[in-house]
């Protein structure tokens, strides 16, 4: 729609002449609703444009979605010449750009991925008498090239330049979570551009991070308007993965529940991403991964999908910067205005992070939700790679040290906002430095709504650790965990081989892919006793297949190439099981080595995505499956019309409950997903000669873990000499 221009903004004359202008509100309120056509301005928007306006240098923070954009768009509509808004990503400048243009409004940016044609053009009419562009978007990057430099001196010179916007200008701060180097060659705009009002806006900056923002861009007796972070919009949830049954299926229900809406879902890893995105779909939820391991296309495709609403929700690797192309996604995700849910499938590193991804929901002010899943285990690998960050840079800087021990202290609130039972929202505003009252919440948040039931989580969260840690199940703890070292991690990425250790399980983050090659140069083989057993004895089973298998000869270079005979014996594995399923059930009317090929088959179409550990795995998962699962699962799996099944079900009737096909199928994917970004022990080992090898019979490990918590306190002796014997044999295998 194109506008014809308001009176207002017709005004010329000289610089002093126009800044003496009078904006009074009334007047800017007729252009935000001629242009935007938004009633009224919204909370502090009115103060900075008024302050911009009478040549102030203004340091605006305001909660994601507060409008921020307005504090320069309609300056830049209030008079003649043109408004710099530097940006940080290309994505968000185009988006802004073609938002304006669609309203009628002159706005251009420029980038190293536009035509020289289009350059040229907008070049043409910056070197013009009196250039049309209103708005002109760059990159820090661009601003810091000596002949960009020039062309805006010769535009002030002209009295032409209006203001400079620096918007997400947290990004010039190293103690800010997205500081990018580029950001700090704007702190010499404000010698070169005297009496040209400067702008900062951010939605993320904790009191050190504002005086760093302000000082560092040299901003002179600038007005500092902050609102309140608070998103009264948003519902904050948290749900425990540790008393979970099902983390997907929870989270599949979600998305269900809330009806087909916009939404993100955040995970750490890229592996994780792809995973969850698969098992959505196959769940009839219209969603699609999105992270920096997709090439462009895909990537722009998949963002393409998700702003016209054909997919509804996006599985994202979370940012962790926005340094070059990488960790751009939680920038780019922030396009889209009506995003209802927003899910963190794994601990954020900090507030900071939790706040600028979780508020991406609503950004439209309508009701909206924030549901972070949080597991001891994530929280345990966020710490590791939070320390492991400050000893790859330098161990001797004590900058770096520093640096470490403030994400490790950021990290923490984060964690006390997982673990406490208070007030979520009152937590994320005092971690802004916001002291509020409880009541603000107004039973939006589910420890204010649902006390009760937060408390009981809380609780049973609690005596899950305990119990875990009694029984050196597993590593978490509820408290904090300072004096951990890397040897207590040794669990995630297996660290045994490095070769294995893949870059593709990370998220986009420089730093986390560093991380995780320190990981994988890591040699933390030490096992610290109780405390590794559950590990090893997972890896213990997969170990002893994998030793068994015939592909040891098997071309070195190619190390993921799964070689016929060891697809021969997966099927024969796979066939025993079924053989052995068939004892317990009644016979299931399928021909075993059909239905054992089916099912190596299933887990073979995995493997190209993940490597041949991946395919291990799924053997190893399918294995397990088969002892527990009931004729029906097993028929609707293989694919083929079982007669019998009413005759199982009477049989099933006098089973032990087996666990739900949902459950199971989880559980491989869980198991998987560890697996795949562990690598594997040594290749070496005996070959099997014959296909028909007797293979021992493999219990279910997460059957095992299941029903060892609800018999526990009758049973606790027995089972820890069962798995004492049950690693000892391994062991002698
Ligand atoms: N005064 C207003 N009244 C109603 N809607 C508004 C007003 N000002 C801005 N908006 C709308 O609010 C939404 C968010 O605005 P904007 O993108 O400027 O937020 P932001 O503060 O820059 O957020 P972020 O930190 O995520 O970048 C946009 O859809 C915008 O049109
Ligand atoms: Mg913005």
């Amino acid at each position: 729609m194109k506008k014809s221009p308001l009176p207002l903004q017709s005004a010329g004359g000289s610089d002093k002449k126009r800044r003496q202008q009078p904006h009074g509100k009334e007047a800017l309120v007729k252009l935000l609703r001629w242009h935007f056509g938004h009633a009224e301005f919204r909370g502090k928007q009115l103060e900075a444009i008024e302050a911009v306006l009478s040549g102030r240098d203004c340091f605006c923070l305001m909660p994601t979605g507060g409008g921020k954009s307005m504090c320069y768009q309609i300056p830049a509509m209030a008079r003649p010449g043109i408004v710099l808004v530097v940006c940080p990503l290309i994505a968000l400048m185009e988006n802004q750009v073609t938002a304006l243009k669609e309203k009628g409004i002159a706005a251009e940016y420029l980038s190293s991925t536009q035509t020289s044609h289009a350059k040229n053009k907008i070049h043409e009419d910056l070197d013009s008498g009196k250039p049309t562009l209103r708005l002109l978007y760059v990159t820090p990057e661009l601003i810091a090239t000596a002949g960009f430099m020039s062309k805006l001196t010769k535009i002030y010179s002209r009295g032409l330049l209006n203001l400079v916007a620096i918007d997400e200008a947290h990004c010039i701060s190293t103690w800010g979570h997205d500081f990018r180097p580029s950001y700090r060659k704007l702190s010499s705009l404000r010698n070169h551009f005297p009496g040209i009002p400067i702008l900062a806006l951010t939605a993320t900056a904790v009191p050190k991070v504002q005086n760093d923002v302000i000082e560092s861009l040299g901003l002179q007796r600038p007005l500092v308007l902050k609102s309140s972070f608070n998103r009264p919009n948003i519902y904050y949830e948290v749900r425990y993965k540790d008393i979970l049954n099902d983390v997907y299926a929870d989270l599949c229900n979600l998305l269900k529940t809330s009806g087909n809406v916009c939404g993100i879902i955040y995970c750490l890893e890229r592996s994780a991403c792809d995973d969850l995105s698969a098992y959505l779909s196959n769940n009839g939820i219209s969603c699609a991964a999105y992270h920096a391991g997709l090439n462009d296309k895909l990537r722009s495709s998949v963002l393409d999908d998700w702003i016209s609403s054909k997919t509804q929700v996006v599985v994202a690797t979370v940012a962790f910067g926005c340094r070059g192309t990488c960790g751009v996604t939680e920038l780019v995700l922030s396009v889209q205005d009506d995003v209802r849910i927003v899910c963190h499938y794994n601990i954020p590193k900090s507030m900071e992070s939790f706040y600028q991804e979780s508020g991406r929901a609503g950004r439209d002010q309508l009701p909206s939700r924030s549901v972070l899943y949080y597991g001891v285990d994530d929280r345990r690998k966020m710490e590791f790679i939070l320390r492991n960050a400050k000893s790859k840079k330098s161990q001797t800087s004590n900058s770096q040290d520093q640096l470490s021990k403030k994400s490790l202290d950021d990290f923490t609130q984060m964690v006390e906002y997982c673990e406490g039972s208070g007030c979520r929202r009152k937590k994320i505003l005092e971690s802004f430095g916001e002291q509020v009252p409880a009541s603000l919440c107004n039973e939006s948040c589910d420890a204010c709504k649902h006390p009760s039931l937060v408390a009981r989580n809380l609780e049973e969260v609690t005596n899950t650790y305990a119990t875990r840690q009694r029984y050196g199940f597993s590593h978490i703890m509820i408290s904090r965990s300072e004096n951990m070292n890397c040897q207590d991690l040794s669990e995630f990425w297996n660290r045994e081989d490095e070769a294995s250790c893949s870059e593709e399980d990370v998220s986009d983050s420089d730093d986390d892919n560093d991380v995780v090659r320190g990981l994988g140069r890591s040699k933390f083989q030490k096992k610290s006793g109780l405390n590794e057993r559950i590990d090893f004895l997972q890896r213990a089973e997969e170990n002893y297949y994998r030793s068994k298998a015939p592909d040891k000869q098997a071309n070195k270079s190619d190390k993921n190439a799964i070689a016929d005979a060891l697809r021969e014996s997966s099927k024969q594995r796979l066939c025993d099981a079924l053989k052995q399923a068939q004892q317990r059930l009644v016979p299931l009317g399928v021909e075993l080595k059909s239905a054992a090929s089916i099912l190596e088959n299933q887990c073979y179409e995995k493997y190209g995505k993940s490597g041949k550990s991946f395919y291990y795995s799924q053997v190893a998962s399918t294995v397990r499956w088969l002892s527990t699962a009931d004729s029906t699962e097993l028929t609707n799996r293989v694919g083929i019309s079982n007669p019998s099944t009413s005759a199982d079900k009477s049989k099933q009737a006098e089973q032990p409950s087996p666990s739900s096909p949902d459950r199971e199928q989880v559980n491989v994917k869980d198991e998987d997903r560890d697996t795949a970004i562990k690598p594997q022990a040594s290749e070496a080992g005996p070959v099997i000669e014959s296909s028909s090898a007797q293979l021992p019979p493999i219990p279910s490990f997460s059957d095992f873990m299941n029903r060892r918590r609800g018999r526990e306190k009758s049973n606790d002796k027995t089972q820890r000499i069962a798995m004492k014997n049950f690693e000892k044999k391994t062991r002698l295998k």
